[in-house]
């Protein structure tokens, strides 16, 4: 196998809510992660031999990436957010890779009465005299947010779980991570409803400079892209085959035209079913549909008479070009950028 270039690195999340769906995302997405010792710090990606893949805390990555020592990151879009700077060299690659999703939310002590929005928080700093100590691992977003919105702040910075702050004393609300709600229930915290700063996911991030520098990074980018984008598109559709009686496929073709809500990608593929001996001509009908609509689908096709309604997961739909590719190309280009 070809040696990693170790000039074309990708860091992957060593540890965290994203770690493991990361490596799980890769696999089902064609591309396996092989880590030849588990204590190690480095991985390879067989099917894409160039790249030299390391694992980081979700917020190292943002900060390698941004700073260029790696070129490729798969992190969270709220530490993006918060760690890459002003006119900075990180560009998104792409922005939904449909795991770790969170919102980045302001919540209060259960017990705050009179502050049920952020406005209120306003006057609630001006009842106690000072401003609100807020506890937060985002002091960018979250000063920003409060800014924003006039409220006099004063963020207190806390590792671990920031949740217990108000309850210990130390701070009267936070600025963390919420994705079921239960770490805000289980410590008697309320959040926001429009304190949300961000809606956040897993997402794919490049250095600028690292890929104009080095050519050689792009068909990694354009592999990576290709079949996540391939992946992510098929995960959401079904392949359906289906039997039907008819005269002629352009016949067949009529009916789901007139009849069905679903017609496939671009239409249906029907093609000849050859019996033993000449009685009906059967076709049949390839479909690809949403799998939020399956239900509906066959309900349409057993009314134009389709049989046998056969319903496959698909692995990969690949465009002609993948969008954010191309979408990157032009970001690499831009003169101003
Ligand atoms: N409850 C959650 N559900 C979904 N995604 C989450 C959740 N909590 C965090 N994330 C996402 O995972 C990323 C890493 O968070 P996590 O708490 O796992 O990191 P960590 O490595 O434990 O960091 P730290 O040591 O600072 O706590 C976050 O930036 C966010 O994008
Ligand atoms: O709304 P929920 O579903 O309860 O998730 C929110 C919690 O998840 C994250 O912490 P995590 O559990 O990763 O632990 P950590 O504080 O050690 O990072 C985040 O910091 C919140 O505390
Ligand atoms: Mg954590």
């Amino acid at each position: 196998m070809t040696e990693p270039n170790p000039a074309i690195r990708l860091s992957l999340p060593s540890k965290g809510r994203l770690a493991e769906d990361c490596l799980s995302f890769l696999a089902a997405c064609g591309l396996p992660v092989y880590k030849p010792n588990p204590r190690q710090y480095e991985a390879v990606l067989p099917a894409i031999p160039d790249l030299h893949v390391l694992f980081q805390r979700p917020v190292d990555i943002a900060v390698s990436v941004r700073d260029g020592s790696v070129t490729f990151g798969i992190t969270g879009r709220d530490v993006v957010e918060e760690f890459k700077g002003e006119n900075s060299d990180v560009i998104l690659l792409h922005n939904a890779l449909n795991f770790g999703g969170c919102t980045l939310n302001l919540a209060v002590p259960e017990d705050w009465q009179n502050v049920l929005c952020v406005p209120d928080l306003t006057d609630r700093a001006r009842q106690l005299g000072r401003p609100l100590r807020v506890a937060t691992k985002y002091p960018s977003l979250a000063g920003r947010f409060l800014a924003q919105h006039n409220v006099p702040y004063q963020l207190v910075h806390a590792e671990g779980t920031l949740e217990t702050a108000p309850a210990i004393g130390y701070a009267d609300l936070i600025c963390d991570i919420v994705s079921s709600g239960q770490t805000l229930r289980d410590n008697r915290l309320r959040p926001l409803p429009d304190g949300v700063l961000l809606t956040s996911q897993a997402v794919l991030i490049a250095n600028r400079e690292a890929l104009r520098r080095n050519p050689a990074a792009l068909p990694a980018a354009r592999q990576l892209l290709e079949y996540f984008e391939a992946y992510l598109r098929a995960s959401d559709n079904l392949a359906v085959f289906v039997n039907m009686r008819g005269d002629s496929p352009e016949a067949i073709a009529q009916r789901i035209f007139q009849e069905c809500h679903i017609h496939g990608l671009q239409g249906p593929t029907i093609s000849r079913v050859i019996l033993p001996q000449d009685s009906q001509s059967w076709y049949a009908v390839n479909l690809i549909v949403p799998r939020r609509d399956l239900f509906q689908t066959i309900q349409d096709l057993r009314r134009i008479g389709g049989s046998g309604v056969v319903a496959v997961p698909v692995t990969y739909i690949f465009e002609e070009e993948p969008p954010r590719y191309t979408a990157m190309l032009a970001a690499l280009n831009d003169p101003n950028a």
